[in-house]
């Protein structure tokens, strides 16, 4: 039932770029091929799952789709259309089925839930499931509308499944770090049930491991992700007026806003602090010798020079990066690194009744896997949630367009001193809690804090140019 290769491909090659998941949007596909195609369901509708091989600018990326094929398209499924039978017209179509999106599809994706429960092995797809896991079967699935680079499908309340988009090399960091934090009694991340890997001889994997395509874990529904309520602390903070005849610095105090985060941010740094211990644990600790630290700098300062290039609303603060980077060049001491989140920021965490819980250990969706894989100084995740509370200190701003975001505005004032207290409190909750205190390591956290900022530059310049202002407004305080 799946139309001919050349009419599949060119309706692929046109729908792709458009979903937010695609990581290529910089440039155009030279060449996109089906790499693999395994049928998961045959008849109407059918489930045919597939690797597309997308060459660009001389790499090529692996990508997996859910395809669903069928004669008829209800109206809950045009919005995930790919392409197809046009029944009201010809359309100049060479086949006469729809094909869609198929992680849209609850009819389709309880198979994936049968085939983890079955372990079933289907060509090339074998489905895991951890040692002494039960699966439900009796679930329906419900695609998480969340900002996403993958697409995770809700069974009731009970699963989340992360269906990885762009496919890695090799097992999944996501998988390789939740399960060995799971298996090291770390409860600050939700429990894996199984996975969905394609053998290595496949043809994506070329390192002999087999490469992960899905991650089976609890959904904790209680849980409010970080950013969300950081953001009502914004709002709060944003709409407080200070008791009339109050004195002027009253207008500065963040604490007294009834949405007051800072508490939650001191939770969040003793729970960040927790998860580097057992990452150390689990995965163990080396030392980057001067020479290999003058070699980390020296590559950040190539990708501010390479950003700068592209987004020049960056260059006028290139000077006081590139001098927070020769800092990091001349520390003389060698530098501790290990397996940390490598994303970590506000949409990463989730807060349960129990406490917080680390999401997705992917690393950054827009570097190479061989970048994701590498060891870091735990601060470097620090300062990706410092970054993470100026960007919900801005998001209000930038998001009304009302307001000028540049620094001396009143709202930029008060974004700035929400920022400063729930930093402040978030270092102090990593450092009681063990961690390298940021205050003692002002050097490296302004060097990997700057890191993290030209990425943003860059991700949002390629994925949501209205958040541009975010990191550059926050980057005119920080690089002054
Ligand atoms: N185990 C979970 N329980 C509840 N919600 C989750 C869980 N895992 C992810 N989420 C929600 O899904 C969102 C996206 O998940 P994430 O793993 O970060 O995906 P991606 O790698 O595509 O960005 C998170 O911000 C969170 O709100
Ligand atoms: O969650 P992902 O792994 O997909 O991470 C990417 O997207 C993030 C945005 O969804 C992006 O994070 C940036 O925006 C956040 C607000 O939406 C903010 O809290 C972060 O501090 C900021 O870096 C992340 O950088 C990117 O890799």
């Amino acid at each position: 039932m799946l139309p001919t290769e050349t009419a599949l491909v060119r309706d692929l090659a046109e729908w792709l770029p458009r979903q937010r998941w695609f990581g290529g949007k910089d440039g155009p596909i030279d060449e996109l091929t089906i790499g693999t195609a395994t049928e998961l369901r045959s008849g109407d509708p059918a489930l045919h799952h597939l690797v597309l091989d997308v060459r660009q600018d001389g790499a090529t990326d692996h990508y997996q789709l859910l395809l669903g094929v069928r004669r008829y398209l209800p109206d809950r499924l045009r919005h995930v259309e790919i392409g197809g039978a046009h029944p009201d017209g010809p359309g100049g179509r060479p086949y006469d089925v729809h094909l869609y999106d198929a992680a849209h599809d609850p009819e389709l994706t309880r198979i994936l839930l049968d085939d983890l429960a079955a372990e079933a092995s289907v060509g090339p797809l074998r489905f895991r499931r951890v040692d002494g896991a039960r699966i439900r079967t009796d679930l329906t699935s419900l695609p998480i509308t969340a900002e996403q680079s993958n697409t995770s499908l809700l069974f009731g309340d009970t699963y989340i499944c992360k269906l990885f988009r762009r496919l890695s090399h090799g097992v999944n960091l996501d998988l390789e770090v939740n399960l060995a934090l799971t298996q090291g009694g770390c409860t600050h991340v939700p429990a894996v049930h199984g996975w969905i890997e394609l053998e290595p001889e496949a043809g994506t994997s070329g390192n002999g491991e087999p490469v992960t395509l899905g991650l089976l874990s609890d959904y904790l529904y209680t849980g409010a992700d970080g950013w969300s309520l950081a953001i009502a602390s914004v709002r709060d903070w944003f709409a407080h007026t200070p008791p009339a005849g109050g004195d002027e610095w009253a207008e500065l105090d963040a604490s007294a806003a009834g949405g007051d985060f800072a508490a939650e941010a001191e939770r969040l740094g003793a729970a960040t602090a927790a998860v580097h211990r057992s990452l150390a644990a689990a995965f163990g600790v080396r030392t980057l010798p001067p020479a290999e630290v003058r070699a980390m700098a020296a590559r950040m300062n190539d990708e501010l020079t390479a950003t700068c290039r592209s987004v020049p609303r960056l260059a006028p603060h290139a000077k006081a990066l590139t001098a927070a980077y020769l800092d990091l060049a001349a520390r003389p001491e060698p530098l501790p690194v290990q397996r940390v989140h490598g994303d970590y920021h506000l949409g990463q965490v989730l807060r349960t009744e129990s406490g917080w819980t680390l999401l997705d250990f992917e690393g950054e969706p827009a570097r190479t896997q061989h970048e994701r894989r590498a060891l870091a100084h735990p601060l470097r995740d620090v300062a990706g949630m410092l970054r993470s509370f100026e960007y919900a200190a801005r998001f209000l701003i930038a998001k009304s367009g009302t307001v000028p975001p540049e620094p001396g505005g009143r709202l930029e004032t008060r974004a700035h001193v929400w920022a400063a207290r729930n930093r402040a409190a978030f270092c102090r909750g990593y450092a009681a809690a063990g961690g390298a205190d940021p205050a003692a390591h002002s050097a490296l956290i302004r060097a990997f804090e700057f890191e993290k900022a030209v990425y943003e530059v860059r991700y949002e310049a390629q994925n949501r140019p209205a958040w541009l202002p975010v990191p550059l407004t926050s980057l005119a305080h920080l690089a002054t």
